[in-house]
């Protein structure tokens, strides 16, 4: 917090977060069992406008997780200067083991239980892990029951429902944003830069396959259940197909398969760990190969790999900015609602590349000039403006 020059008090003030919600959610399976669940959502801060961040259902999500995710929301909005603060939510769930209508019914009896701590103007939830526009869906229309009708409570709905158009791809878009802007910066052609992409699901599948559109060399892909690589580059279209029927990454034939975890320690120029937290950390940072690391999902390096990887002098770009294309896009999707309007994907997508390569451009400045690294810098100005807007607002 030193290098951030925010002051005690209100540095005491950014760490906490504003108000944390946990939940109780009764669920009567279709065999007729009662389960139990476990929901949380916690706005870290609001300084900047309403609360803003997505809900993750997984086994492990708690409310520790949960805190620390909508801190990393707070920062992500300000670094992009959205007017928005941070939020973040989900279910202790495992979404396999519930149907669809289990599911539906889950989501919906949540938001019964939050609906009053959410809305357009104070909270908007998003897709993370294991939802997506489905589930924004239910959550818009079981708000709507309760407050009327309302799309702009939730960003990531499906385009025929007020989504977005451009939304679903607009994470992995980001990260390729910011990896052609790094490439750009360090000289680097991507035909000539070989990459290893840790998850093929929602970030990690666009990321591929418009890095493959961009002649990027893929060597390595993975997912829960394995890994594949071949140093000439992988066929990506086929191995993008394969998952999208419902295949997994242990089940292409091609390339040469490996366990899912040794995919971080590839030869490769650029590692893009697109899947779960804490995946880079203390046991494999000294195996790491890449010179360049792109953050596309939340908290994949632990603080302590990232101080022995930062003196190794790899490169690394903060989640906080690699991965921002999502609520970016969510930003214009909101925007949209409340203006009953729509726009095309080319001026969503066009407006997103300015946004992230504008933030990217600020970041990469700041660091340059106070001798900074990018996530250093990346912080520095995202804690430095929701840290004057606390103090424009007063404390009261
Ligand atoms: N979806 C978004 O718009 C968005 C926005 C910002 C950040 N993120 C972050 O990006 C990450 C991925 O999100 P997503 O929406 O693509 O999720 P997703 O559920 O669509 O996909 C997750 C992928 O990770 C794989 N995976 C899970 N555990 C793994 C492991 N241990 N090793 C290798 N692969 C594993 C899964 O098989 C799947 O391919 C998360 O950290 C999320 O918080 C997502």
């Amino acid at each position: 917090m030193d290098v951030m020059d925010v002051g005690q008090n209100i540095e005491a003030l950014l760490v906490t977060a504003n108000r944390s919600i946990s939940v109780k959610i009764p669920l009567e399976l279709d065999d007729g069992t009662i389960r139990v669940f476990k929901g949380y959502r916690v706005q870290h801060n609001n300084a900047r406008g309403p609360f803003k961040g997505g809900l993750r259902y997984a086994p492990d999500v708690d409310l520790d997780e949960v805190r620390s995710l909508a801190s990393l929301m707070t920062w992500k909005t300000a670094l992009t200067r959205l007017p928005y603060g941070g939020a973040k939510g989900g279910i202790a769930v495992d979404v396999k083991e519930l149907n669809r209508g289990e599911l539906e019914r889950l989501t919906r009896r949540f938001v019964n239980r939050i609906h009053d701590f959410i809305g357009p103007q104070t909270d908007i939830p998003a897709p993370d892990m294991n939802t997506n526009a489905q589930t924004m869906a239910w959550i818009m229309d079981q708000y709507s029951m309760l407050h009327g009708h309302n799309p702009a409570v939730v960003t990531g709905k499906p385009v025929d429902l007020y989504g977005a158009e451009g939304r679903e791809s607009a994470t992995g878009r980001g990260v390729v944003y910011v990896i052609e802007e790094l490439m750009k910066d360090e000289g680097r052609d991507l035909a000539e830069t070989t990459f290893c992409i840790q998850g093929l699901g929602n970030v990690g599948s666009y990321a591929a396959r418009f890095l493959d559109g961009l002649g990027a060399k893929i060597v390595g892909v993975s997912d829960v259940s394995g890994a594949v690589y071949d140093e000439a580059g992988l066929p990506v279209g086929e191995i993008l197909e394969h998952v999208r029927k419902g295949g997994d990454v242990k089940g292409y034939a091609g390339g040469d398969a490996l366990p899912g975890e040794e995919l971080l320690t590839l030869p490769c120029d650029v590692l893009v760990p697109a899947a779960v937290g804490d995946v880079i950390n203390r046991e494999n940072m000294r195996e790491i190969r890449a010179s360049y690391i792109v953050e596309a999902a939340n908290g994949p390096v632990t603080p302590e790999a990232d101080d022995h990887l930062r003196e190794r002098g790899v490169i690394l770009v903060p989640d906080i900015l690699a991965n921002a294309g999502g609520v970016v896009v969510s930003y214009f999707e909101w925007v949209q609602n409340l203006q009953n309007f729509s726009w095309k994907e080319k001026q969503a997508n066009a407006e997103l590349h300015s946004t992230i390569t504008e933030a990217y451009r600020r970041v990469r400045k700041l660091a340059k000039r106070r001798g900074l690294d990018l996530r250093t810098a990346a912080f520095v100005l995202a804690i430095g403006s929701v840290g004057k807007a606390t103090v424009l607002r007063g404390i009261y």
